[in-house]
């Protein structure tokens, strides 16, 4: 009798069994297509504290009662960063657990929050754009526009429009003529001369360094000392909880063929650890949204991600007289320097008269 464990047999019997493919191409999807996302997620406190902890996104707004009611709050609410990672984890397996890159994401919105622990995610996507990569003819790409909403009462509590490459069944002939190409005309950098950091972190210290600048040839910009090395937690643990199957995060044995070598850390860990080092050195009130998230090269374990932050703009407007608004560009980076996302960020940030 045959023993398909002897390894020579069972080798044999590898190579010719039909393996059971997860995720879809390119091909398979439509504009229009609209797909309901099977797994459900309980934000649970675990979930959202494990989030928080790891990314250092220790505000205590969202840790402490007292600080939570003091700021508005019920109880310490979902961060805004964990909703919107689990938002995004449970449609990997429908989206792009075929493989590819999370190229970027605009138009993130919360319209139900706050959020509490307990609360149970319905996920679905829509297709909204398909597109011929005209540098990767192995590639397409894809953004569908997803919708976090409460699976009880229907509201939407995160949306999103995002962009993924999805590798096609059948590469397509191109020309070439991509981003890529364009690119390599290096154009010479045009920095302001000055560079100017806000006193501290609340919303009347944004404004004045704004005021400083615009007498100047400035900028306020300034980088954040904090940096967090990425170690399996946050390359595997982290997108697992949200249900996130993308085999970039924790399969070592395909990535190890991959261009990174090893596996590589969640976009929205990568972002969600920049927030945090940000925030770390301002007084957040609220999180209003993010746009024009991209995502420029891959984070793995051993790198470490530091933030800089650029503010664009700050208007005396928001949900509440104790707070102004304020706009920022956040750029993540790794211990050699390079950009690894960059994302603007509207959020409202506390007043110190009140
Ligand atoms: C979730 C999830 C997975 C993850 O979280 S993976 C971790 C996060 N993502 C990454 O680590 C990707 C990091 N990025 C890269 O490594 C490089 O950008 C990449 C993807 C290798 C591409 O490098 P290139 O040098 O080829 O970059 P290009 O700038 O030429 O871009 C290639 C084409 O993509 C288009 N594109 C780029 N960014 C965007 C965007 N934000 N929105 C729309 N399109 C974008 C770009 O225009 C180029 O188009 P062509 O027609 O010229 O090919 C999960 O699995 O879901």
């Amino acid at each position: 009798m045959t023993d398909w464990t002897d390894p020579d047999t069972f080798a044999q019997a590898l190579e010719q069994v039909e393996t059971k493919e997860k995720g879809s191409c390119f091909e398979d999807f439509e504009e229009g297509d609209v797909i309901e996302h099977d797994p459900g997620l309980t934000l649970t406190q675990f979930g959202n504290e494990q989030w928080m902890g790891q990314t250092l996104n220790h505000d205590p707004a969202y840790w402490r009662t007292d600080a939570a009611e003091e700021r508005g709050f019920e109880e310490p609410p979902v961060h805004p960063d964990y909703l919107t990672a689990a938002t995004l984890g449970i449609t990997v397996e429908d989206l792009s657990e075929k493989g590819g890159y999370f190229l970027g994401r605009t138009d993130v919105r919360f319209p139900g929050t706050p959020v509490y622990t307990g609360t149970e995610l319905h996920v679905e996507s829509e297709v909204v754009n398909r597109a011929t990569s005209s540098s990767r003819p192995e590639y397409g790409i894809v953004s569908w526009r997803t919708r976090g909403k409460d699976a009880e009462t229907g509201e939407v509590l995160c949306s999103y429009e995002r962009t993924n490459m999805i590798p096609r069944r059948e590469p397509v002939a191109t020309d070439g003529s991509g981003a890529a190409a364009a690119e390599e005309e290096d154009d010479e950098p045009e920095l302001p001369d000055e560079f100017i950091a806000p006193e501290g972190g609340y919303f009347e210290d944004f404004v004045a360094a704004l005021e400083e600048a615009d007498d100047e040839n400035a900028a306020v910009a300034y980088r954040h000392e904090r940096g967090r090395t990425q170690d399996d937690v946050t390359v595997a643990s982290l997108p697992l909880a949200t249900l996130n199957t993308a085999k970039q995060h924790h399969n070592v044995d395909v990535m190890s063929d991959s261009p990174s070598g090893d596996i590589v850390t969640y976009g929205d860990v990568t972002r969600s650890t920049a927030l945090g080092h940000a925030r770390s050195d301002e007084q957040t009130w609220r999180e209003v949204g993010f746009d024009d998230e991209s995502f420029h090269t891959f984070v793995a374990v051993g790198d470490t991600v530091y933030a800089f932050t650029r503010v664009l703009e700050a208007e005396d407007d928001a949900s509440s007289d104790e707070a102004g608004t304020v706009t920022f560009e956040h750029i993540a980076f790794n211990q050699d320097d390079e950009p690894v996302y960059s994302g603007t960020r509207t959020a409202e940030i506390r007043k110190r008269s009140n």
